[in-house]
């Protein structure tokens, strides 16, 4: 678990990175009133990756789970911009994905998708971080390649390299690409946008949606806050019919879709595990603490109340949340601060970035007065 983080964190620096699940519990409507939804069980995950003390980046994901496939839907990613850059956060999503990637592979997991939708706003996980002044919310287009490069950094350490295609293939036919790759590609798709050839960095990519068979009704799951559940819904009673293709045609003339934001939709696929595989894995995940799910929503929602609105409000924020989720969990069974925090070393060698502010929030004290910006 430390590799996967401790390779994009600088040298030099260390995060602590906080985790916590809740247990599974049965999923009702992830496909509407089809019976589809039936034998699905989901999870909630929230990572919170602190820097010296204040949270800098934080991450909430739901894994469904049928048997052996998981779908794990990344549902919030935030940065407070408080960090001293130890990690790009598109770096540290990329940690926190794989993170629970390994996780449902220990579980012994077959098939395992990545997916989610990019909406961007000015801040999810920590409240009023966009008017602190150190946090940088990219916009709706700068949101969609940072996705990529995000789910590209999650591909590549899956596959193996003989299997990587070089940057030279980018622009060849997709049906060029042998059928078994074209199984595991990664997936986005942009209401309004015919040509995302800018975005795409290889052929492992393609634009659209994995799924294209079916009744939409049936086929395409609702996540919470979905820009296109309630377009599902609509059709559920006017037009069930409908089918997946035309459903993602149309979609791009919905106002939730094409309000003038650019919102995309990603999908990635994982190499499928084999039932050998599977069962010579290791057992030796011990990382996130698992909770009751009121007693999740409980700490999520008192996250969601805190203020991040400058420096020392956002360590106060930060140093009571940690102090009460603390105390509540601390009687859940198998608990243990190592389940529930891990700091990590960082090993990465730096990369300068010419593009920001040269002087962190957190370099300063109070006898240091900050330098003006130019
Ligand atoms: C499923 C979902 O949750 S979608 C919603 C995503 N979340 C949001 O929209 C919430 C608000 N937004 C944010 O918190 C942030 O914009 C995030 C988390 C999405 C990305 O954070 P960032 O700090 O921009 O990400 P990251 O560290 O990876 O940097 C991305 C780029 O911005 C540049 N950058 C980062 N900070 C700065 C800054 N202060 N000034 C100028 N450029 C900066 C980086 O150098 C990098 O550039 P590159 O791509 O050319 O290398």
């Amino acid at each position: 678990m430390q590799n996967v983080w401790a390779k994009r964190i600088v040298a030099g620096k260390s995060l602590a990175v906080y985790y916590l699940q809740s247990e599974a519990e049965k999923c009702h409507n992830l496909y509407g009133k089809s019976s589809r939804s039936k034998d699905i069980k989901f999870a909630s995950h929230l990572f919170l990756v602190k820097e010296n003390d204040v949270f800098v980046f934080g991450m909430e994901c739901i894994v469904y789970k049928k048997s052996n496939k998981r779908t794990i839907f990344v549902a919030k990613v935030d940065s407070s911009g408080l960090g001293t850059q130890a990690a790009s956060s598109s770096a540290l999503a990329a940690s926190a994905i794989e993170t629970v990637i390994n996780a449902q592979y220990e579980e012994g997991a077959a098939e395992v998708e990545v997916t989610l939708f990019a909406i961007s706003q000015s801040q999810y996980l920590f409240p009023e971080s966009s008017e602190n002044g150190h946090k940088h919310v990219l916009s709706d287009a700068g949101l969609l390649h940072w996705w990529v490069k995000c789910l590209e950094m999650v591909r590549k350490d899956y596959y193996p390299a003989e299997e990587q295609c070089s940057e030279a293939t980018v622009n060849r036919n997709s049906e060029d690409v042998s059928a078994e790759k074209k199984k595991h590609m990664a997936y986005m798709f942009v209401p309004g946008l015919p040509s995302l050839r800018s975005y795409l960095p290889n052929s492992f990519w393609k634009q659209g949606t994995a799924l294209q068979e079916g009744k939409a009704i049936e086929m395409i799951p609702r996540y919470p806050d979905d820009p296109k559940a309630r377009y599902l819904y609509e059709i559920q009673d006017q037009r069930s019919e409908m089918s997946v293709a035309e459903f993602w045609d149309t979609l791009s003339f919905r106002q939730e879709c094409c309000s003038g934001k650019l919102v995309g939709f990603y999908s990635l696929s994982l190499p499928k595990h084999t039932v050998e595989a599977v069962s010579s894995r290791k057992k030796n995940f011990d990382f996130g603490l698992v909770l009751p799910p009121k007693l999740y929503r409980i700490i999520y929602d008192s996250l969601l109340k805190r203020s991040f609105r400058s420096l020392s409000i956002a360590s106060q924020s930060t140093e009571t949340f940690l102090g009460e989720t603390i105390a509540a969990i601390q009687r859940v069974n198998g608990f243990s601060m190592d389940k529930v925090v891990q700091t990590i070393e960082g090993n990465a060698k730096p990369v300068s970035s010419k593009k920001r502010d040269p002087e962190p929030p957190q370099a300063l004290n109070v006898l240091q007065p900050r330098k003006k910006k130019k």
